[in-house]
């Protein structure tokens, strides 16, 4: 058999096996959180690209949020200022948000649109200021000091949280052929800009929609089990014992709260996947395994 005929039996075998998966989807809003790890490989942004113009084709409502925390800490280096982070969130101080907005709403967010649009699709880069999407206020923070056990308030500057999501532009969007891709920056009603960690941001978004689905796209495969092996699904009680015990750590805690956040706010199911296997998104949901852990209710 010639190669060309070849791959095209091969590509309609797959495409009827992922068929009953797309009707699975269709009309249903899917957040890819796309966070700044799974950035700076051309072919893998490419793949992302792809599998995203493939969902609005399928009639999937796909919005993409994406972070770029190694992507602003370049930045804040080349400008001389050191990055600082307390509890996994960035010190912002007015110069430092700056520079965030700049990095987020600028560079990143119109990269993402470039890569989407190649694929021959329409995206449409926003954040959180546009059409009043998303108001924030500062985050209150505390933290227990391991040394002294004494609860403390951190003060992060223009570190913010979500406190209310328009849907107006989003349903608009989701009617139209636009495809939202979001940068994780939003005004507060005191007047200033805040830097919102992307998966905090992505959850509140998503949930604010009701998504069947919240991916988040990492640099592991997924939630691992003490012995390294993937877990494929976690409930959100299990989640919570896996935090306890100590399986769950580090970075992975707050993406896991994140998640539990989301469904309680009524996302459907969360996914944690590895973001830098190429078309992670439509092995996630176009296949019958997934790819990562699916947390659910
Ligand atoms: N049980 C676990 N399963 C998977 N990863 C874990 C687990 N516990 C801790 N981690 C760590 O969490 C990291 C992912 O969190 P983080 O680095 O904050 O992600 P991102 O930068 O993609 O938002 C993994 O690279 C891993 O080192
Ligand atoms: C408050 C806070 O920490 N904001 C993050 C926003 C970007 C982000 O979250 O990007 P990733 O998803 O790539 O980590 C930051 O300034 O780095």
């Amino acid at each position: 058999m010639a190669d060309s005929e070849n791959n095209s039996q091969i590509k309609a075998e797959l495409l009827s096996q992922a068929l009953p998966y797309m009707q699975r989807y269709e009309n249903r809003t899917i957040v890819v959180k796309y966070g700044g790890h799974a950035m700076g490989d051309a072919a893998l942004g490419q793949a992302f690209a792809r599998d995203i113009a493939l969902l609005k084709q399928s009639g999937v409502n796909p919005i993409v949020v994406h972070g770029g925390g190694p992507q602003i800490g370049a930045m804040l280096t080349k400008m001389g200022i050191e990055s600082k982070f307390e509890g996994g969130l960035r010190v912002t101080d007015q110069k430092t948000v700056e520079i965030v907005e700049m990095v987020l709403a600028g560079s990143i967010n119109k990269e993402i649109v470039a890569l989407i649009n190649a694929e021959g699709e329409w995206a449409i880069g926003l954040c959180g200021k546009d059409g009043n999407m998303v108001f924030a206020e500062k985050a209150k923070k505390t933290i227990i000091d391991p040394d002294s056990n004494i609860e403390r308030v951190l003060d992060l500057g223009f570190v913010g949280e979500v406190v209310e999501v328009d849907r107006t532009l989003l349903d608009l969007l989701a009617k139209s052929e636009m495809i939202p891709v979001i940068a994780p920056v939003a005004p507060g009603r005191d007047g200033h800009t805040y830097n919102i960690n992307a998966d905090t941001f992505a959850g509140a978004v998503a949930g604010s929609l009701n998504a069947t689905r919240l991916l988040f796209l990492t640099d592991v495969p997924g939630v691992l089990d003490k012995s390294g092996e993937l877990i494929k699904e976690l409930s959100v009680a299990e989640a919570h014992a896996l935090i306890a015990d100590g399986t769950i750590s580090g970075g992975m805690i707050p993406k896991v709260e994140t998640c539990i956040q989301a469904i309680e706010a009524g996302v459907e199911g969360v996914v944690i996947l590895n973001g830098k296997v190429a078309h992670s998104v439509l092995l996630e949901l176009y296949t019958e395994h997934g790819a990562g852990t699916l947390i659910v209710r």
